[in-house]
């Protein structure tokens, strides 16, 4: 008798779309329902900041410090393997970094799945609407193209962040993820709200998407995406270090701070306001000298947030900073200086 194949979920989205705010809605749902969920976090950054919001029970496997779509490969099927064999989950949802292109994760899970008793059901790409819009109407470069490539390759598609959004520009976002997918189900979403029968039903009606998918191509988009991967630039710092890669480099790039004080949480804020434009996303998790709990801090897209956190574990209070050609140097200076000032207000 066929072996059972585990299900597997491919999460794809630009940096701080709300990827992870569907991951946990979507762990709950699957919990609830009486399955076994269990997750593949991968991010840019050294530290596993979005395991954070996922509950501890729930088995997790982390790839760190580059986009599983470039680093290793094998590091992923190594990881489908362990979890499988370790924890015999019903379903494994694989949540990529910002700046992966689904193509690469699709192509080494079907090519695991030749291997190990897993089978790609879909990928769902979260849309942060308002700033595809921005960038449609303005510059159209390398983050603008990326985020085409992982439309395209999505089965259902959220555009998300919609309560930013007048109505008028909501059409106009979504007839433009519909020209660029129109095989794909489109659904508006507030904090990556859907129902989540919508993606149980992508696996009820035994779409295999990907089943031929030596090089993704049973995917209806495949071929389409596949055409501008080159162009599309997937550029990423961890490509630097990778002579052979055939795709061109640094577009987007880290900064882990780890901090050796607590800081002033208004000063940061202030800090986190004043970052350069270059500077897109940021995460982390802190302790500030004038609050009494730790926080984990979000910064996407010029919107920041703060949210109290008792971190499972030991977690160092840590930021990573995430953009486009920035200098490394001026973030850590300006975060020392902080630091320093502490330093100062704690001896005064
Ligand atoms: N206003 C608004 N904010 C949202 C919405 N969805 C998510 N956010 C916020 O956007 C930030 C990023 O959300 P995440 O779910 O962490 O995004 P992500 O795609 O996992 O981010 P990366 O892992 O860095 O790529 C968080 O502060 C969320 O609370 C939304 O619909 N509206």
């Amino acid at each position: 008798m066929a072996q059972k194949r585990v299900t597997v979920y491919v999460l794809s989205g630009f940096l701080g779309s709300g990827k992870t705010t569907l991951l946990t809605k979507a762990i709950d749902h699957f919990t609830e329902a009486g399955h076994k969920p269990a997750v593949i976090m991968n991010e840019i950054g050294e530290v596993n900041l979005d395991g954070q919001l996922v509950a501890s029970e729930v088995p997790m496997s982390q790839l760190l410090g580059g986009c599983i779509c470039c680093s290793s490969r094998g590091d992923l099927a190594t990881a489908l393997h362990e979890l499988v064999t370790g924890e015999q989950p019903d379903v494994i949802f694989i949540e990529s970094t910002g700046i992966a292109n689904p193509l690469e994760i699709i192509d080494e899970v079907t090519d695991a799945s030749l291997v190990i008793p897993v089978e790609l059901k879909a990928v769902i790409t979260v849309v942060d609407a308002p700033q595809l819009l921005e960038l449609n109407r303005t510059s159209r470069g390398k983050t603008y193209r990326l985020m085409k490539e992982q439309i395209r390759c999505a089965n259902l598609l959220l555009l998300n962040k919609t309560d930013l959004l007048e109505a008028m520009a909501l059409q106009e976002v979504d007839a433009l993820v519909r020209e660029w997918n129109p095989h794909a189900s489109v659904h508006f979403t507030v904090f990556s709200q859907i129902d989540m029968r919508l993606i149980e039903m992508l696996e009820e009606e035994g779409q295999t998407p990907f089943a031929d998918a030596g090089h993704s191509t049973g995917h209806p988009n495949a071929e389409h995406a596949h055409a501008s991967h080159h162009e599309a630039g997937h550029d990423h710092a961890q490509h630097e270090q990778d002579s052979h890669h055939h795709h061109s480099h640094s577009h987007v790039m880290a900064y882990t701070h780890f901090f050796e004080r607590a800081v002033d949480s208004n000063a940061f804020e202030e800090l986190v306001s004043k970052l350069p434009q270059e500077v897109y996303r940021a995460k982390g998790i802190l302790s500030f000298s004038d609050t009494s709990s730790r926080f984990l801090f979000q910064y996407a897209y010029r919107e920041m947030d703060f949210v109290k956190i008792t971190p499972k574990g030991e977690v160092p209070d840590v930021a990573v900073f995430i953009g486009e050609n920035f200098s490394k140097d001026a973030v850590r200076s300006a975060l020392l200086k902080l630091e320093a000032m502490s330093d100062i207000a704690a001896e005064s």
